[in-house]
């Protein structure tokens, strides 16, 4: 039977912890345990880790001192931070990790390489996506869409800060209804903002299934991989 294949997203943002900016280690460990239990179970496994937590383009633009291409190569930058200091919580505890990145830094990281990527997988290493899809104007939402398409994997999960996707920004409103199963265009209304549209465009044009999740459930990326979304939402 062939193994099972995911695309893991994690929230950059989340990585900060209680401070708000960098990383803390306690939430690195935390996820490190949460993909040890995929890799235990003979599941592979992609990483793409955001930038919210250093810098975003559009943030860094805001004031205009800063051009928003730059601010978009800064945010690719931040996703690079996030990928080595992950890479060091995996290896902690034991997994083996590549960090590829889609643009070229070979004294911190491999370059991504499709084919290479696919084979540090079937070996059962853990590959790290970082930069993003290597050009501005786009998210990090976008580039694990773009990397789970390439790499074949079965779905995306977005491990995030909310446990799935609402009729409307459950952080915004207290009255926001959770929807546990929505197609890809109902995912693409206005009041539904979790992923990115290009993500979900192109999710929906290869058939990729996208799993949004509270990346801080104990069990959740396991069970999610065992067929149990109770705990989530689906878009398919
Ligand atoms: N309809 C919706 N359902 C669920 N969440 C929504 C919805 N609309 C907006 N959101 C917001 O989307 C956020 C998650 O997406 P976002 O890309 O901001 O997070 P992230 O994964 O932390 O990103 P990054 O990796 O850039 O830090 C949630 O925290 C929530 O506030
Ligand atoms: O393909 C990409 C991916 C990301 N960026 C920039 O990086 C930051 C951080 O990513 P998040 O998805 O917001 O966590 C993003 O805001 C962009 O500025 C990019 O330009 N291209």
């Amino acid at each position: 039977m062939a193994k099972q294949r995911v695309l893991v997203k994690f929230s950059g943002e989340a990585l900060a912890g209680e401070s708000g900016y960098g990383v803390d280690t306690s939430i690195l460990k935390f996820i490190a345990e949460e993909i040890k239990q995929l890799i235990d179970s003979g599941i592979e496994v992609g990483v793409v880790i955001g930038g919210g937590n250093i810098i975003r383009g559009v943030t860094a633009a805001k004031d205009g001192i800063i051009k928003r291409t730059s601010g978009d190569y800064m945010g690719m930058l931040a996703t690079v931070i996030n990928a080595v200091a992950m890479q060091e919580a995996l290896e902690y505890l034991g997994m083996r990790v590549r960090v590829q990145s889609a643009i070229k830094m070979e004294q911190i990281c491999e370059t991504f390489i499709v084919r290479r990527a696919i084979r540090h997988l079937e070996k059962g290493r853990i590959v790290i996506f970082a930069a993003g899809t290597g050009n501005p104007f786009f998210t990090t939402d976008t580039a694990a869409t773009l990397r789970a398409i390439e790499i074949g994997a079965d779905m995306i999960i977005k491990a995030t800060k909310v446990d799935g996707v609402y009729d409307k920004d459950p952080n915004k409103y207290s009255d926001a209804k959770k929807l546990p199963t929505l197609s890809y265009d109902e995912a693409l209304a206005d009041n539904i903002k979790v992923m990115d549209d290009t993500s979900i465009a192109l999710a929906k044009e290869n058939k990729l299934p996208i799993v949004v999740c509270d990346m801080f459930k104990k069990g959740n990326l396991l069970a999610i991989m065992q067929g149990d979304y109770e705990k989530c939402s689906i878009v398919k």
